[in-house]
């Protein structure tokens, strides 16, 4: 999957094949023999996902980043226990409109879903039960396992979400909760420790080959991408 990375034009495609996290390199046929995860960032437009995911496959934080329009993809090779595992990051659009077309793709055969919010709006929070609804509307089934993310949790002074009240709602739904700052230097390993949650979990799930997403596809969703973007600044 070669896409090429154009900043500035919203689609910051960020590939860290040689990233490792345990034990120390691999190589390429490690890579290809790699299991593949998909995992989608879902939650209200301007919460965060994109700077979370930035920060856990690019390592920084990503500077006036722009709407997302359909989606972006990430993706970082980790090593764990010696196997080598590729987590394919879907950033989806937080935008009704930016979305709608390609919400199907979405949740085709994800893997693992992170929920996130903003800790400074309430609003974004009360969304997360809507995003769930979603979720489960597009047949995620009960097995994939699903995170809860506050963000932004660097803005102290703003704070409109108490910890105790997202912890209700997480437990209500039985998922993990975490509150950190995609901004904040600080918080890089508690980000890392969001993914690799997830990443623990899917590993420890039944053996499966995923095929990689083939470049087609990916360019079939680039190209439908962009026709939105058109329509949209109309
Ligand atoms: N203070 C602070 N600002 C953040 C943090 N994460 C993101 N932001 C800011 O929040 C705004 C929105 O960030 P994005 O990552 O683009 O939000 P998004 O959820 O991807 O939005 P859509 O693509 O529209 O769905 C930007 O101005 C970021 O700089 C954070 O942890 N702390
Ligand atoms: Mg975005």
């Amino acid at each position: 999957m070669a896409i090429e990375n154009k900043p500035g034009d919203g689609f910051d495609t960020v590939f860290c094949q040689n990233d490792s996290v345990g034990l120390g390199s691999h190589h390429d046929y490690d890579a290809a023999q790699a299991r593949i995860f998909k995992i989608i960032v879902i939650g209200d437009s301007n919460v965060g996902k994109t700077c979370l995911t930035y920060r856990f496959c690019g390592g920084t934080f990503l500077k006036n980043p722009e709407a997302t329009i359909g989606v972006d993809f990430r993706e970082r090779t980790l090593q764990l226990d010696g196997e080598t595992i590729k987590l394919q990051i879907w950033d989806t659009a937080g935008q009704e409109r930016f979305r709608k077309s390609m919400v199907e793709h979405y949740y085709r055969s994800v893997h693992a879903v992170i929920f996130v919010y903003d800790v400074t709006s309430l609003t974004s929070f009360e969304s997360i039960p809507e995003w769930i609804e979603e979720c489960s509307r597009h047949s995620v089934g009960p097995m994939v396992p699903r995170i809860m993310v506050g963000n932004k949790c660097d803005l102290r002074d703003r704070r409109e979400v108490p910890t105790s009240a997202a912890q209700c709602l997480a437990d209500s739904y039985s998922f993990p909760l975490f509150e950190t700052s995609a901004k904040d230097p600080a918080e890089k390993e508690h980000v890392d420790a969001i993914f690799l949650t997830l990443a623990y979990r899917l590993k420890s799930h039944k053996p499966m080959r995923l095929k990689q997403l083939s470049e087609s596809s990916v360019r079939q969703l680039w190209n439908q991408r962009e026709e939105e973007a058109a329509i949209c600044q109309c």
